[in-house]
């Protein structure tokens, strides 16, 4: 999609708030000749060669007039063009939010979180900036060319010597801000390299103490500071240089209007009024091609926005980003959906899994061809050496990492989109690194699901939450997370469990659970689990005895395929990985 069917698709999204938009700014844009034409009165009045017979007062008030329409115009114009700007930038939000939502959830951006804040902010701001300068584009064209062709009628010899002139040097120095932009490129970069070092040093006072580092790393950091000196000074002495040409051209125009007027002003030709005239327009005109210019450089910059949205993409069709969608700006919000229940026939009776594969593109690292059947009360347990896959198997089942090959049968109907599919109340899951967010410990839990009566304690119970509970100071009212109580890692998974208890899924998916727990509390939490699931399938990938005790079935997982798979005292007498495994840990 090129840019311009881009912009197009998105300004046919509102395009009625785009042409009331369009109408106002190009009357606010034509709205100066008004005055211009009035001013040359005021002045031909004053020197006796008006045709016209209005007076000064009328003139005067007239000019007000003039005035005050415009600026109703101008609070018109800004209605407009906020209403429309706001809906674009939206429509694009919420596409790129629902396509990043859809993603898999391992696989959710293509960069790093922060990088796509800055895509979500800034890339978007660049859109909306181009679509609403285009208005501003044809508004001023429509200007300079009424303008042009007012002066010209006045004095058409005039018009060339003054604006042709005027507009070679404006749109020169137009056309160096495309260097104003490598050097403000260049600044930001020097900053942000500042900035980040000040971070890294606050981030590790320590390490820096320890290594004795100080004079490196201040050597380091000035050297940083010359860098973003230099730069910024280029930067500046750039924007000085092009402001003070701007700023200059329309005094440099009077005074060639003064040169060549004062013959014709003498023989009567060219009135006080045209000259005024023409001082007037001289701004004006000044103006449309330094904005002209900026809207080309925004559409340039747009170019690149676009690019960087849809890599968010990744890969998907271009056209997701424009599609039409309502945006619920007033009246009531949707109500969103509700956790279905299973119906009868829906619960877990048996899920197989044939051929899953999934290998990281970056290492070509992952799961080849995996096998497993876990049928309904099942406890499955996935073992393997550090990298053997484990992680990425459960991942890619999930639908969290998107599955390259293999069949999914849940009671023996496909699954169509795993990521869809796998979540509560058909499963839920824990992953290794629980993320706990700044918010009351039973919210954590809870995430917005209105429990019934006794779910919640349930949940804790079965997490072995609730010694710690007694030890919170608001008990489950306690913030956690990153501003609030921090939690022992143990904690973390063991709140990441109750989470997962608590939607009382038909699959419960743990990915090493118990590894920062004690053996006693991890003895407890099986025991927990295994009294009070209530028929759910358990797949928990683990290496520890107390795991592996429990398992009916063990699959041992070794360079990304099923090396073996049975119970643990048979897996023991054949399986040379299994056994190195449990005896490692003794
Ligand atoms: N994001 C990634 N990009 C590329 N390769 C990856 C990625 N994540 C994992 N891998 C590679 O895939 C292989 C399997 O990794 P995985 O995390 O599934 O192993 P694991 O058995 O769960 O290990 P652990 O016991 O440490 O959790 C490893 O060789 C790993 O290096």
């Amino acid at each position: 999609m090129t840019t311009f069917a881009f912009l197009w698709k998105l300004t046919r999204y509102r395009l009625i708030l785009y042409i009331l938009n369009a109408l106002a700014w190009t009357l606010i844009y034509l709205a100066p000749i008004v005055p211009g034409l009035l001013t040359k009165q005021f002045f031909d009045l004053l020197s006796g060669s008006s045709p016209y017979g209005f007076g000064v007062g009328a003139l005067i008030a007239l000019l007000l007039a003039a005035a005050l329409a415009r600026v109703v115009l101008i609070v018109f114009g800004f209605i407009t063009d906020v209403q429309f700007r706001f809906r674009i930038g939206a429509l694009l939000r919420r596409n790129l939010l629902r396509h990043v939502l859809k993603e898999p959830g391992a696989k959710a951006i293509p960069c790093s979180p922060g990088e796509a804040i800055s895509s979500f902010r800034d890339d978007v701001d660049q859109v909306e900036e181009t679509v609403s300068w285009s208005v501003d584009a044809f508004a001023m064209t429509c200007f300079a060319a009424v303008s042009c062709f007012i002066l010209i009628r006045i004095n058409a010899q005039m018009t060339m010597w003054v604006f042709l002139p005027l507009v070679v040097v404006v749109s020169i120095a137009q056309l160096s801000t495309a260097m104003l932009q490598k050097y403000r490129a260049a600044s930001r970069e020097a900053t942000s390299q500042v900035t980040g070092a000040i971070s890294e040093m606050f981030s590790s006072v320590q390490s820096i103490q320890v290594a004795g580092a100080e004079d490196r790393v201040i050597d380091r950091f000035k050297a940083l500071n010359e860098n973003r000196r230099e730069a910024m000074l280029k930067d500046k002495l750039m924007n000085s240089m092009l402001d003070s040409v701007f700023s200059n051209a329309v005094n440099i125009g009077t005074g060639l209007i003064l040169l060549l007027a004062a013959q014709s002003m003498r023989d009567g030709s060219f009135t006080v009024g045209d000259f005024a005239l023409f001082v007037y327009y001289l701004n004006f005109v000044t103006q449309f091609i330094q904005n002209f210019g900026k809207f080309l450089t925004y559409f340039k910059q747009c170019t690149v926005s676009k690019g960087r949205l849809e890599t968010l993409l990744q890969g998907a069709e271009p056209t997701k980003l424009t599609e039409y969608h309502p945006l619920y700006l007033r009246g009531t919000l949707p109500e969103p959906e509700a956790e279905a229940r299973l119906t009868p026939g829906q619960e877990l009776d048996v899920l197989e899994v044939r051929g899953l594969t999934y290998r990281y593109p970056e290492t070509g690292r992952g799961v080849e061809g995996v096998d497993l059947t876990l049928a309904r009360g099942s406890f499955t347990v996935i073992t393997g050496r550090v990298g053997s896959g484990k992680t990425t198997l459960v991942r890619a089942l999930l639908g969290l990492l998107p599955m390259q090959a293999g069949d999914l049968r849940w009671n023996g109907e496909p699954v169509g989109a795993p990521g869809d599919f796998f979540v509560p109340p058909r499963s839920a899951y824990t992953p290794q690194i629980p993320r706990l967010y700044s918010d009351t410990l039973a919210n954590n839990i809870l995430l917005g699901l209105v429990p019934e009566q006794g779910q919640l304690e349930r949940a804790i119970r079965s997490a072995v939450l609730e010694p710690d509970l007694e030890r919170l100071p608001l008990g489950l009212e306690t913030v956690i997370g990153p501003r609030g109580v921090k939690l022992s890692g143990g904690q973390a998974q063991r709140t990441a469990a109750a989470r997962m208890f608590v939607r009382e899924a038909e699959l419960l998916v743990f990915d090493d659970l118990s590894s920062a727990l004690d053996v006693d509390t991890e003895r407890k939490l099986w025991e927990r689990i295994e009294t009070q699931r209530q028929g759910a399938a358990c797949l928990v990938v683990s290496h520890r005895k107390a795991a592996l005790a429990q398992a009916d079935r063990i699959i041992v997982l070794k360079n990304g395929r099923v090396d073996a798979s049975g119970k643990l005292e048979e897996l023991l007498e054949t399986n040379e990985e299994l056994r190195s495994l449990w005896y490692r840990e003794e």
